[in-house]
């Protein structure tokens, strides 16, 4: 997979971007049902009507069976004609094919959801949508599967203009949360669905679905239904389904989050090999599991509240993380409210503590004045436990107490109040870890600091 670089410049400044035709095998103009395994998350009874479908599921495949009405839906954006448009924060590798959100704005009922979204998910890529609960990552979604129509902006797959073409014309494979499966089908007729609706000569449509089936490992249970599958193994029907019609862009919509955690980390690894089967497939992938994002993405997109906040790799934004917000979302965070001293060093109290300066590999601008807030980024793996009577040569130490004392297998992680704020450090697994009420000190490099706008600080940050 790439690994390009975060960069902060718009669409302007990379113009063929996304631009270009789309090498993928995924059919410019698929028939209805192209998208088959296309249906929004869980269901998407705004794209029911009209389509002819027999019974919805529980699980609704409704969208797989009704791209035509989605737009005459209650889903379809208002167009304020007030969308603010910021300007882009990220710029997609320089890959032909893919998708491009141009300033895309979407709004429910004059309510901006998504507000001018500027990103690239170039060739063959793997774009995680990264993002709190309500941040509008499935409404980003789809905007590029056409289930909801943008209020402002573009949206462009392959360098074609689709914004205005229903969802079985834009050659997407989807796959959701719930698999969305018809019920009443066996599973190799699930994967010929799409087929069928986009017309595949009849005498193709077995070898297409054998050749699914194969990739997500499903060969065996081709006359098997639904019911007769596990979770995990609907879910790879589905994929299976998504895949058949050789899709030029996959989206996934928190593909894993219904499986347990064991079989969520075999899918994920299966899901990356599919992608190194399917390099010329750009993937969408909608999560809000910062690992699944890590592990599978060439670039990750944070997004909060409707907008764009960061868009990098994840080494980049895991180590330069250009917010307080990316800091805590990706990856775990110590966020310390800090002051700027000068000569890259910040006060925490009354320690002085040497720091990566603002610009020093995370882009963060100029830094603050001396004697400004800010906020101090330090990654929990990155605290050494030492002695508290010890003085190290290096002059980043934080004393403090133990408050708890985690055992995690692998590492201990330790809760210590330091300086105002409760730090959390993974030191490895230790003999004698210490308990709580010791008191303790801990040490990190400047490479390993790094300072950030004021903002989000109050005692550390971020999930596990
Ligand atoms: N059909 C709809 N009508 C009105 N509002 C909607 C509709 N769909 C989504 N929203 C609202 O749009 C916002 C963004 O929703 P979206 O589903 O894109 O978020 P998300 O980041 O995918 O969240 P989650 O991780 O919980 O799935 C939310 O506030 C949501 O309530």
């Amino acid at each position: 997979m790439s690994t390009p670089r975060r960069s902060t410049v718009t669409e302007k400044d990379t113009p063929a971007v996304g631009e270009t035709p789309a090498t993928a095998g995924g059919p410019a103009d698929a028939a209805p049902g192209a998208g088959s395994a296309a249906s929004a998350k869980a269901a998407e009874p705004d794209a029911a009507p009209g389509t002819g479908t027999t019974a919805a599921p529980t699980s609704t495949p409704a969208a797989a069976a009704a791209p035509a009405a989605v737009s005459a839906g209650a889903d379809v954006a208002h167009r304020p004609g007030t969308a603010a448009v910021p300007a882009g924060v990220a710029a997609g590798p320089d890959r032909p094919g893919g998708i491009r959100f141009d300033r895309v704005t979407v709004a429910y009922d004059g309510q901006t959801v998504l507000d001018g979204l500027d990103l690239t998910v170039g060739g063959g890529e793997v774009m995680a949508l990264l993002g709190p609960s309500g941040s509008g990552k499935t409404t980003a979604l789809r905007a590029v599967a056409g289930f909801v129509r943008p209020a402002a902006g573009r949206v462009l797959i392959g360098g074609r203009d689709v914004t205005d073409l229903p969802p079985y014309k834009r050659g997407i494979g989807m796959v959701v949360q719930q698999y969305a499966l018809f019920p009443h089908l066996r599973v190799d007729q699930n994967v010929a669905f799409g087929l069928k609706a986009q017309k595949v000569p009849r005498a193709e449509i077995p070898g297409r679905v054998a050749e699914a089936l194969e990739m997500t490992g499903m060969t065996g249970y081709a006359r098997r239904h639904p019911r007769e599958l596990s979770g995990g193994q609907q879910q790879r029907v589905a994929i299976a389904r998504a895949l058949a019609i050789r899709p030029g862009v996959l989206l996934l919509d928190e593909p894993l989050s219904a499986l347990d955690a064991q079989l969520r980390s075999g899918m994920l690894a299966e899901l990356a090999r599919l992608h190194r089967e399917l390099p010329d497939v750009s993937i969408l992938y909608v999560t809000h599991d910062q690992i699944e994002a890590l592990t599978l993405a060439d670039r990750i997109a944070v997004l909060d509240k409707a907008r764009l906040q960061d868009c990098g790799t994840p080494h980049d934004l895991y180590r330069h993380p250009r917010t307080a917000f990316t800091a805590s979302f990706v990856g775990n965070a110590n966020l310390l409210t800090v002051r700027a001293a000068g000569s890259g060093t910040v006060r925490l109290a009354d320690a002085t503590l040497r720091v990566t300066p603002y610009g020093d590999g995370g882009g963060n601008g100029d830094g603050p004045g001396e004697g400004a807030e800010a906020t101090l980024c330090v990654r929990p793996h990155a605290l050494r436990l030492t002695g508290p009577h010890q003085t190290p040569k290096e002059s980043n130490m934080l004393r403090g107490t133990v408050t708890d004392v985690q055992w995690r297998g692998h590492t201990h992680r330790l809760l210590v109040a330091a300086h105002g704020h409760e730090l959390r450090a993974d030191v490895g697994d230790l003999r004698q870890p210490p308990r709580p009420g010791d008191g303790i000190a801990l040490t990190f490099d400047a490479e390993d600091a790094v300072l950030l706008p004021a903002g989000l600080a109050a005692g550390g940050a971020g999930v596990g």
